[in-house]
Formats: C-alpha cells, sequence, structure tokens
C-alpha cells in the first residue's frame, strides 16, 4: 500500500515506518521535526517537514495514497494542562485538517494513535474501550475529540479507520541489521528514560510526582507496552480495515506498575542507583491505567512478543547506552 505516515520521525511513528517499509509498503513521512528525528527516517522514505495543518499539499487527491497512519501529537499530559492551546491546537485542529485532507482525497484507511488518557480514573480495572471515557487532562480530551471525530467520519462519509489506544510506550526497537530506534526527546519528560539518565549520572535524581495516590505504594501505576509490540499491532489494524466502521483498541499488557515499582526495575537492569526524591502530584495524572486489551487479542490477533518490565527496560537501557 502507499501510506502517510505523520508524526513518522518520532518515537513510535519511526518503528512503524521501519515496520511497514519492511513488509513491502510505500511509505511517505510527513513531521514537523517539533520533537522527531530525521535519522529516524530511513533511507528512501520521502520526509516532508512540514506541520499536519499543511498536510493537503502532500495528500492530494491524485497522490494516490491508500492510508494514512497519523502519530503527529503533542503528547505530554503534563504540558497539557500548563499549555491546553498547544494540544488543541496541534492535536485537535491538526487532526481535522487531516479527516479534510483523507476526505478530499478519498483515502480508504486511517489510523490512528489514541490513548489510555481518554479514560482519565477509571472505574474498574483492567480498562476495557467500553469503560468510561473521562479524561483528567487536555490531553485526553483533544484524543477523545478525534477519536469521536474519526467515528462520525466513518458513519458519515465511509471512512475505514482505527483508533489505537496506547497505554504506556517504552522500550526500544533493536534489529538485527539497521540503526535502533528508542526515545530521544528534549526534554524528556516519561518516566523510563529520566530514571535512566539519572542511572548514568546524567541526572542527580529522580522527582517522582506523588505519594499519595489511592494505590499500594500511593505513586501512580501504568502499564508499560514495549514500543515493537505496539508497532506490530499497527500493520495488524491496517489489514483490519473496513470501509464504514470505526474500531477501537486498547494495547498495554494488562500489568500494573507503580512509579515506584519501575524505579526498582530500573535500578535491577542498570545496576546503578536511582536516588529519589517525593516530589509534588503532577496536574492532570491519572492514578492508575492498566488495559484490557482482550479485544485487540481476539479480533487483531495482537500478541505481545516482551510483556516483562525487565525486558522493556533492558531494551531502552541498550539503546541508551548505543547513544551516550
Ligand atoms: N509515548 C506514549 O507513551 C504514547 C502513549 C499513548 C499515545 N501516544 C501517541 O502516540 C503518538 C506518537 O507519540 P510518540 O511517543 O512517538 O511521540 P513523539 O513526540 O516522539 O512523536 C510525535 C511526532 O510528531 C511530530 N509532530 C508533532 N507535532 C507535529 C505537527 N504539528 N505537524 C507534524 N508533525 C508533528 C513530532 O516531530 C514527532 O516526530 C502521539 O500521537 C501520542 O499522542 C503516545
Ligand atoms: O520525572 C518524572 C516523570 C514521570 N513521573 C510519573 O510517572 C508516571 C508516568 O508518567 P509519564 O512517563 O510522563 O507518562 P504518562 O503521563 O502516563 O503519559 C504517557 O502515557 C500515556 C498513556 O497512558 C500517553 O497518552 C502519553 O502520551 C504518554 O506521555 C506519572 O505518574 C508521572 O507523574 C514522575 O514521577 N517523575
Amino acid at each position: 500500500m502507499k501510506l502517510l505516515v505523520t508524526g513518522g520521525a518520532g518515537y513510535i511513528g519511526g518503528v512503524v515506518v521501519r515496520l511497514l517499509v519492511d513488509a513491502g509498503h510505500d511509505v511517505t513521512v510527513l513531521d514537523d521535526l517539533s520533537t522527531g528525528h530525521a535519522d529516524a527516517v530511513p533511507a528512501g522514505v520521502a520526509l516532508h517537514q512540514i506541520s499536519v495543518h499543511e498536510v493537503a499539499s502532500v495528500l492530494t487527491p491524485d497522490a494516490g495514497f491508500d492510508g494514512v497512519l497519523h502519530f503527529a501529537a503533542k503528547i505530554a499530559a503534563g504540558e497539557s494542562v500548563q499549555f491546553p492551546e498547544r494540544h488543541y491546537y496541534t492535536n485537535v485542529v491538526g487532526s481535522l485538517a487531516l479527516l479534510d485532507a483523507v476526505r478530499a482525497a478519498k483515502v480508504p484507511r486511517l489510523v490512528f494513535s489514541s490513548t489510555a488518557a481518554v479514560y482519565g480514573n477509571p472505574q474498574e480495572v483492567p480498562i476495557t474501550e467500553d469503560a468510561v471515557k473521562a479524561p483528567t487532562n487536555p490531553y485526553g480530551w483533544t484524543k477523545l475529540s478525534v477519536d469521536a471525530a474519526i467515528g462520525a467520519e466513518c458513519t458519515a462519509h465511509g471512512l475505514g479507520a482505527v483508533s489505537l489506544r496506547y497505554f504506556n510506550v517504552a522500550g526500544a526497537y533493536l534489529p538485527e541489521s539497521g540503526a535502533p530506534l528508542g526515545e530521544r526527546h528534549d526534554p524528556e519528560t516519561h518516566l523510563i528514560p529520566i530514571a535512566l539518565d539519572v542511572a548514568a549520572g546524567k541526572r542527580d535524581k529522580l522527582q517522582l510526582f506523588g505519594d499519595d495516590y489511592p494505590t499500594a505504594d500511593g505513586t501512580c501505576v501504568r502499564d508499560y507496552i514495549h514500543v515493537a509490540d505496539l508497532a506490530a499491532a499497527h500493520l495488524l489494524a491496517l489489514d483490519a480495515i473496513e470501509p464504514g466502521r470505526h474500531r477501537v483498541y486498547n494495547l498495554g499488557n494488562g500489568n500494573g506498575f507503580s512509579n515506584q515499582q519501575v524505579v526498582e526495575v530500573v535500578r535491577a537492569v542498570t545496576g546503578h542507583p536511582v536516588p529519589v526524591e517525593m516530589a509534588a502530584r503532577r496536574p492532570g495524572d491519572p492514578a492508575e491505567l492498566v488495559a484490557s486489551s482482550a479485544r485487540a487479542a481476539s479480533e487483531l490477533g495482537w500478541v505481545p512478543e516482551r510483556p516483562d518490565l525487565h525486558t522493556i527496560v533492558a531494551d531502552a537501557w541498550t539503546f541508551y547506552r548505543s547513544r551516550a
């Protein structure tokens, strides 16, 4: 298929691009490189360095795209509380521009990067796709809005789409040949890469944001999914798309780890101390996000191959050291 990947120079999009190329697809990347890296885009893949708001200049009716995978977004939930306008402009206005271009060009397939953040504080864990949606931060609201817009687009205009609701993506893609791909955000906001910075001595300590949540040790609980497993689901989703239908899948391992437990795993994997300082809660954080991915397993045949958090952190650490 001829595929457009927005955000294809980013952490997750970069891995998906690699898998799509390996599977024989003809891939074009659109990325403004605001948080992505041009060197994540493989040789031979065209990179259009423009904003998703300008997508119609690439996704023209005669370009012949068979599908779009839409990763481009602002991703940090904490930032979205401080600067909601950035998240609404990129995630909502940008996605609406994409839907306009998809409709005008009659592109039949769309895969969208949604998030666990649409659920907010769940009434039950693990969280199924039908659970109440009550985001606790603007980021989650932007993604929920786009999920709704995509669903309406499918009903009204026959688009076939899948929203993949990722839980916390971590680890690195370490192929037998070719460059490894991992998280390279600057500034970094995610727990595991920051903890690796501390283990490597690049930061003095890790601040843990809140120890008074209603969880076993008081710190937030998250479900970590390996980026290679997550990326594989996108190829399954592309194949499952049907005209006029919007399907939604959670992608996680179904295992919750508290922030304290994550730090323990980072200490064990790296063999280095990770000094921790308790700090105030980060506004907008839900207490616990743990996925039920039963629907992705049964309908897509998705089976994560690297579910163990030690493996996930070890791969992130291998990538980290490859760049040191
Ligand atoms: N990382 C996670 O744990 C996680 C979890 C749930 C959902 N997601 C979603 O997955 C997607 C990818 O996340 P990621 O972790 O790879 O983040 P990332 O920041 O590494 O990738 C985002 C990419 O989009 C590009 N981009 C941002 N704004 C753009 C714009 N206006 N126009 C064009 N390109 C733009 C960036 O340059 C970057 O390459 C996002 O939609 C995010 O919301 C991520
Ligand atoms: O220096 C840090 C960084 C993070 N945390 C905590 O670690 C947990 C995880 O935070 P983070 O790694 O920033 O991920 P999330 O805020 O859970 O969000 C990620 O995972 C979501 C899905 O669950 C995605 O939607 C988001 O895009 C993605 O950034 C939270 O309790 C944070 O408060 C700390 O205590 N100290």
